[in-house]
């Protein structure tokens, strides 16, 4: 089980120094899309060139021409790369095609999708990489969460990954790590708090402890 630490309210100098706090207990860190919007793809690479033994997932949420937008990230050093499950089936798969192509893995956001367990079926089978359920930042105000989500996928995915993403932190991190998702991805819950290595700390820590229950 790994943990990506999403970064979505910060510019580069600050995702880098926010990393270096936490780098010892997180496996991949997140380009979130507010920063992309920013400063562009070089926040990708300055997070890359600075952290080059993390993973970087640059959180494109590619709706369109896929191969391109997924060689952009691949170039600057991404080695994940998300799209949006509401994408068109040629789209996840030009995705799927050209990560591979590039060595790089694509991660399906669920956001907004109503019918959770029919398109993660399709995603599995159009070969993405991880299918991940999310509650993005306007929905968990409404008080909505995606661990229901997370077991309705977990039934019927047979080779993707799974994630989850969407208001997770200390709290309510024994109830994630129950559903046994291949990755947990934590954004306020680590980077909105005050110290920010203790909570990494303690959330890997949960995690590890559960896995090996
Ligand atoms: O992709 C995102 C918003 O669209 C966030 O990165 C994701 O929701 C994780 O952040 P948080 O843990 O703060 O909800």
């Amino acid at each position: 089980m790994k943990l990506q630490l999403a970064l979505d309210l910060v510019n580069i100098p600050e995702a880098i120094e926010l990393v270096k706090e936490v780098e010892e207990y997180i496996d991949i860190v997140e380009i979130g899309t507010p920063i992309i919007n920013l400063e562009g793809l070089k926040a990708v690479k300055a997070i890359k060139d600075e952290f080059p033994h993390l993973e970087v997932l640059a959180d494109m949420k590619v709706i369109d021409a896929a191969a391109y937008e997924v060689s952009n990230a691949a170039k600057n050093g991404a080695d994940l790369v998300t799209i949006l499950a509401q994408a068109d089936n040629p789209t996840i798969k030009a995705a799927v095609e050209e990560a591979k192509k590039q060595g790089k893995q694509i991660v399906v956001d669920m956001i907004s999708v109503k019918d959770v367990q029919t398109r993660a079926k399709e995603l599995d089978e159009l070969g993405a990489d991880y299918i991940a359920v999310h509650t993005g930042l306007d929905m968990q105000a409404e008080g909505q969460d995606s661990f229901e989500d997370l077991r309705s996928i977990k039934s019927v995915v047979k080779n993707a990954k799974t994630a989850i993403a969407g208001g997770i932190k200390l709290e309510n991190l024994p109830g994630v790590i129950e559903a046994q998702p291949d990755l947990i991805i934590v954004g306020g819950g680590i980077a909105g708090q005050e110290n920010k290595k203790e909570a990494a700390a303690k959330i890997r820590q949960l995690m590890n402890e559960g896995v090996n229950l």
